[in-house]
């Protein structure tokens, strides 16, 4: 019998690692598969993590960063890509310097602070490195509220305040932006988008009351990565993002005793 050959866009996550399989490079990868296209990882962190926190990180040497970069670049045809925990300056820079050798297609900026438990996953003298080298390779960032502040030094008391958040991105240098409102208190989470050409739009979806909520963040930019990748315009990946993670965690699995991670197995269409 001849090789019957599918063919699925490549995709690629450069995260950090979550031992307890919900979030970083882990979540994205089940998101990927779910999303139909074939995931590749550049690991720039190993987190030991579970629900209840993270006990321990390390992040890789600078050469294994470059050196996955290369093994991608000479042997894939990468069409979208996205970040997540970079961990320190030098290795955002790092980072920055491989995004900017290898065309690895639109990317996308989840700019990952702080872990849900509260450990940082970015040492706060990054965040400079991730204003002055990521934020302007960036086609989307994905910020959740306390990011958006952080990135921006406006703080924000209502969702009345996320099209002046997403604004001061983009005068950062960043095309397009979706402010998460996970973090906001309201009965309907709202999302904005402000897109490069002005255009913006609100996507909401009822709140789950629920602890598990580890790597949503994660989760949606990993769908809006696939769905750019499969060729969606922006504005439906984020769209589909919305819907995927929303019933990823509305249709709550048991796992762990913490903030456990979302349902992957959903479907959305
Ligand atoms: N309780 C919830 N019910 C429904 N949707 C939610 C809930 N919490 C977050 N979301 C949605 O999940 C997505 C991620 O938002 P959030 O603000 O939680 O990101 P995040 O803090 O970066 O997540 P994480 O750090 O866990 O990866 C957004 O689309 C948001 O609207
Ligand atoms: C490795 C890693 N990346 C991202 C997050 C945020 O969800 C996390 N908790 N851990």
């Amino acid at each position: 019998m001849t090789e019957k050959i599918n063919s699925f866009p490549q995709v690629l996550t450069i995260a950090g690692t979550d031992s307890g399989g919900g979030a970083g490079i882990m979540a994205d990868l089940k998101t990927f598969q779910m999303q139909k296209v074939f995931g590749t990882a550049v690991v720039v962190a190993v987190t030991a993590q579970n629900t209840l926190g993270v006990q321990d990180s390390f992040l890789m040497p600078l050469e294994l960063i470059d050196a996955q970069f290369t093994s991608l670049a000479a042997d894939f045809k990468i069409r979208t890509c996205k970040t997540g925990m970079l961990g320190d300056a030098a290795h955002v820079h790092q980072v920055a310097l491989n995004l900017k050798k290898y065309d690895f297609g639109p990317i996308t900026i989840d700019p990952v602070m702080v872990a849900k438990g509260g450990a940082p996953l970015l040492s706060k003298d990054a965040v400079k490195t991730v204003k002055e080298e990521l934020l302007p390779l960036a086609d989307l960032v994905t910020p959740n509220l306390p990011e958006a502040e952080v990135l921006t030094g406006i703080k924000a008391n209502s969702e009345k305040q996320y099209p002046a958040l997403a604004h001061a991105l983009q005068e950062m240098g960043v095309k397009n932006v979706l402010i998460k409102g996970g973090h906001a208190e309201n009965e309907l989470v709202r999302d904005y988008a402000l897109l490069a050409d002005g255009t913006d739009f609100w996507i909401s979806s009822p709140r789950t009351h629920t602890k598990r909520t580890h790597g949503t963040g994660d989760t949606l930019a990993a769908t809006i990565t696939a769905q750019l990748a499969h060729g969606q315009t922006l504005s439906a990946a984020i769209k589909l993002g919305k819907q995927y993670v929303a019933k990823a965690i509305a249709e709550t699995i048991q796992v762990g005793h913490g903030h456990g991670p979302l349902n992957h197995w959903v479907k959305i269409n």
